[in-house]
């Protein structure tokens, strides 16, 4: 199988949450938004619980079902894109970053640094 699938479907999904992520940021209230509640609390708290996401994410990898992996993937995506946000990093900053590094494997940039 291939890791990509349907290039336009994940990035109308990821557009679709960063635009979530910004107006529930912009007008969301804590009350009745998850996003709204956690981007409240700063980035120590968004930071917490991507850490924790990412954890079950790695337990899931190590001891669960493909649908399990699939929605702690999920999880773990919408936490990060929290965090990105409370951060002041958009996913332009991210996409930037990817494509700097096309086209160099990551044994020659291992290679390449210094310390
Ligand atoms: N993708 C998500 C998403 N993934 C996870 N979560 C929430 O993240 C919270 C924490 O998830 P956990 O699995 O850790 O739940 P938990 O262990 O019971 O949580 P705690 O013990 O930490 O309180 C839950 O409330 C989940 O519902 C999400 N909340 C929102 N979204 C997206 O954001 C949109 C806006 O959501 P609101 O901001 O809540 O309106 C939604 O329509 C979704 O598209």
């Amino acid at each position: 199988m291939s890791i990509l699938g349907s290039a336009d479907r994940l990035a109308e999904a990821l557009a679709h949450l960063g635009m979530t992520i910004d107006t529930r940021a912009e007008t969301g209230d804590a009350s009745s938004s998850w996003t709204a509640k956690l981007l409240s609390k700063g980035v120590g708290a968004c930071a917490d619980k991507a850490e924790e996401e990412a954890g079950e994410f790695i337990q899931a990898l190590r001891e669960e079902s493909d649908d399990r992996v699939a929605s702690e993937a999920a999880d773990m995506l919408y936490h990060a894109l929290v965090a990105l946000r409370v951060r002041g990093v958009s996913l332009d900053d991210v996409a930037a970053a990817l494509e700097k590094r096309q086209g160099t494997s990551g044994i020659a940039e291992k290679a390449s640094r210094k310390d």
